[in-house]
């Protein structure tokens, strides 16, 4: 079931474009990773989502309610936590929580809210919030987006700047909040962060959607490449776009990609006068396979 729902966004800054006809789903209970290089537009489609920011086209509606800079109503069902959540140094995450909770009618139970970001270990307790690790501060942060029992968590870049084990905790907290039916945006610009936690994955270069697919379908991206070092690398260079597959040149190698098999290939470049001196078939990666993707984008804009 569609939770939240961004459609045709646009947003200008001035003469540039922010967003470009942005489109996504998110469903409920779902982990959805916002995914693009530095200046994509992950932060501003968070704003505009979070009713922070104003934008000139389209629409967005969460549960069925709109969502705008004028109209925050939805956002009772969103937590969210952009970038750095507000945290006091002198509190504790109890009364951070309790001062979170006064202008909310139904607050979560602290107890439970606790337990559940594991902010009740021996850690916590008594401890003020200056004396907590980067690790510590993000799952009080998401505590506090949780306090209103939000359907729906924003979390922009959630994963900058922590050590390893942290951010192991932090994806565990996140899939057992999404298998109590909290859905999650979040934004990367790092796609092995992501890919271990999402359920989908929705990708963005200069302020456009270029991909949205479940992860099982992005992952089906993750294709074999042939690696082949020829008489004539130009030659096969033009012979592999005019076939349509994904080709890339490195050092004095072309590497293809997107052909049915090998066979398919060398039969090919048999019909052309080129001679192949090596071939390898190499099994892909998620993030080359992001970045060929945004590097064809780039070319294309
Ligand atoms: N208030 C603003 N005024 C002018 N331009 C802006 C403003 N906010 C964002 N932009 C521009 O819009 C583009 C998208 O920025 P945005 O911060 O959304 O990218 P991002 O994907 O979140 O990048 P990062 O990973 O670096 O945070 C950038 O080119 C940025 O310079």
């Amino acid at each position: 079931m569609t939770l939240l729902e961004v459609k045709n966004i646009d947003k200008h800054f001035g003469k540039k474009i922010g967003l470009s006809q942005v489109s996504f789903n998110v469903a409920a209970g779902h982990i959805v990773g916002l995914i693009g290089p530095n200046g994509a537009g992950k932060s501003t489609a968070m704003r505009a989502i979070t009713g922070l920011m104003s934008y000139s086209a389209g629409t967005i509606t969460l549960d069925g309610q709109p969502v705008t800079f004028s109209d925050h109503q939805a956002l009772d069902k969103v937590g969210n936590l952009i970038e750095y959540p507000s945290i006091y140094p002198n509190l504790t995450a109890f009364e951070h929580l309790k001062l979170y909770a006064m202008d909310t009618k139904t607050p979560a139970d602290f107890k439970d809210l606790m337990h559940r970001t594991q902010i009740d270990g021996d850690n916590f307790g008594k401890r003020k919030a200056k004396h907590f690790s980067l690790g510590m501060k993000q799952r009080l942060g998401i505590a506090i987006s949780l306090i209103r029992q939000p359907k729906l968590v924003i979390l922009d870049e959630p994963m900058n700047g922590l050590d390893p084990q942290s951010v192991h905790d932090l994806r565990n907290l996140i899939r057992n909040l999404a298998n109590d039916g909290v859905a999650f945006l979040i934004s990367s610009h790092l796609l092995d962060e992501l890919q271990k936690l999402v359920d989908d994955v929705v990708i963005i270069n200069h302020g456009k959607i270029i991909e949205t697919a479940t992860i099982t379908e992005f992952f089906s991206h993750d294709k074999i490449r042939w690696v082949f070092e020829t008489s004539d690398n130009e030659a096969t260079v033009k012979l592999a776009q005019a076939h349509g597959w994904a080709v890339t040149t490195e050092d004095d190698h072309v590497q293809i990609s997107g052909a049915e098999n090998l066979q398919e290939v060398i039969t090919a470049i048999n019909t052309i006068d080129v001679q192949i001196k090596t071939v390898n078939t190499v099994t892909g990666n998620l993030e080359k396979s992001l970045l060929d993707m945004l590097a064809t984008d780039d070319k294309g804009a």
